[in-house]
């Protein structure tokens, strides 16, 4: 049978904590119009003006969290990498970062001159956003056309509902949960509103409403990612036991003066201080591996915000990164990624 390898990509960091390496790939990731998502001309502009302070303040955040072996989010990524291969029997397993390296260009020629001709394509984003899921698949999509690869693609599907990842989730939080705690904050990943209102196929959706995005459903919780995040939260809520009140959701890694999804982690943080929590958990869904925006904003910066706030300890539970539950959910869900044409 002809063998169909399995590209896991994921976002991609900087190839060092310096500052000029951080420059190089903040624009590369914020001049992509799924991202940033307005007119060349004025993106140009935008970019260059976050470019001018940005960079040395990420190059200070990335090396308050940078490994021996590298940015953790790649790390992290290889090894999940590393732990698929065995599971999965259908041909060779990579690993691409949607921007840096390695890049999806050289993954997906390295494959064609192996004789590959099927690729199951795997953003590894479990909610879907065009600024993740779509930019990596058309980044794809782009390769296979511009150099001619002979090449069909099956996509994994945003899978923010599937019960493999919500059990992953579940699995991997137990222990810290059951340390015992006065909240839950699941903090997702924010998006400008803008690029919410830009993909509601029926314009009247989005943000409508106090609570438009917990009565989702059909085409537009399917692109709706706050709808998704929501979902997620409710699912792994209900599968953990948890009761209304020990839980909440929030959104985080805001950057610019546009307004993003509320509610956001920052306030919550101290609205959650404020109330009387002490020991508050975090968990990060909308990220399957550690990365900056986990280890560096809300474990370092955000527990001391809710500490300075009144709260008494923050603990962060790890991704999923490598935990078997996900491992194995991860080839599941795999290999029901349907055939794109
Ligand atoms: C307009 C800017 C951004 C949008 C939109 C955005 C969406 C988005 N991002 C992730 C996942 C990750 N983002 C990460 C880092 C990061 N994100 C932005 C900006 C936007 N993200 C910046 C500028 C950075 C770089 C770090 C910084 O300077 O703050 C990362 C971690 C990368 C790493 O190297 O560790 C991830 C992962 C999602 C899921 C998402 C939309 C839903
Ligand atoms: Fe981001
Ligand atoms: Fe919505």
């Amino acid at each position: 049978m002809a063998e169909q390898a399995l590209l896991l990509v994921n976002l991609g960091s900087p190839a060092s904590t310096e500052v000029a390496d951080v420059r190089r790939y903040l624009n590369q990731f914020l001049m992509d119009p799924y991202v940033v998502d307005l007119p060349w001309p004025l993106r140009r502009l935008l970019v260059s003006m976050i470019l001018i302070k940005r960079p040395a303040q990420s190059a200070h955040a990335y090396a308050s969290i940078w490994w021996p072996e590298g940015s953790p989010l790649v790390v992290l990524s290889k090894q999940l990498t590393d732990a698929v291969r065995p599971y999965w029997k259908e041909g060779p397993v990579e690993l691409a970062m949607r921007y840096g390296e390695p890049s999806i260009e050289g993954a997906l020629v390295r494959l064609a001159g192996q004789g590959i001709r099927q690729v199951t394509l795997a953003p590894l984003y479990p909610q879907f956003a065009e600024s993740t899921t779509t930019t990596a698949i058309e980044e794809a999509r782009r390769v296979i056309r511009e150099k001619r690869l002979d090449i069909k693609l099956s996509i994994l599907q945003p899978f923010f509902d599937q019960p493999e990842y919500i059990d992953a989730l579940v699995d991997s939080a137990r222990p810290y949960l059951a340390q015992g705690f006065d909240h839950l904050l699941l903090s997702f990943h924010g998006l400008p509103e803008r690029h919410l209102h830009k993909t509601d196929p029926t314009g009247a959706h989005c943000l409508k409403g106090e609570d438009c995005c917990q009565r989702a459903e059909g085409a537009v919780l399917a692109s709706c990612y706050r709808a998704q995040c929501i979902q997620s939260a409710a699912a792994f809520a209900e599968r953990a036991g948890l009761r209304d009140d020990q839980w909440s959701v929030s959104f985080q890694s805001r950057l610019g003066r546009a307004k993003w999804i509320e509610p956001y982690t920052e306030t919550r943080l101290d609205e959650l201080a404020a109330s009387g929590v002490k020991k508050l958990m975090v968990m990060c869904p909308a990220f399957v591996s550690d990365c900056i925006e986990t280890l560096e904003e809300i474990g370092d910066r955000g527990r001391e915000q809710f500490i300075e706030a009144g709260g008494a300890e923050l603990q962060l539970i790890p991704c999923l990164n490598t935990h078997e539950r996900w491992v194995q959910a991860l080839v599941a869900l795999c290999r029901r990624a349907p055939l794109s044409l």
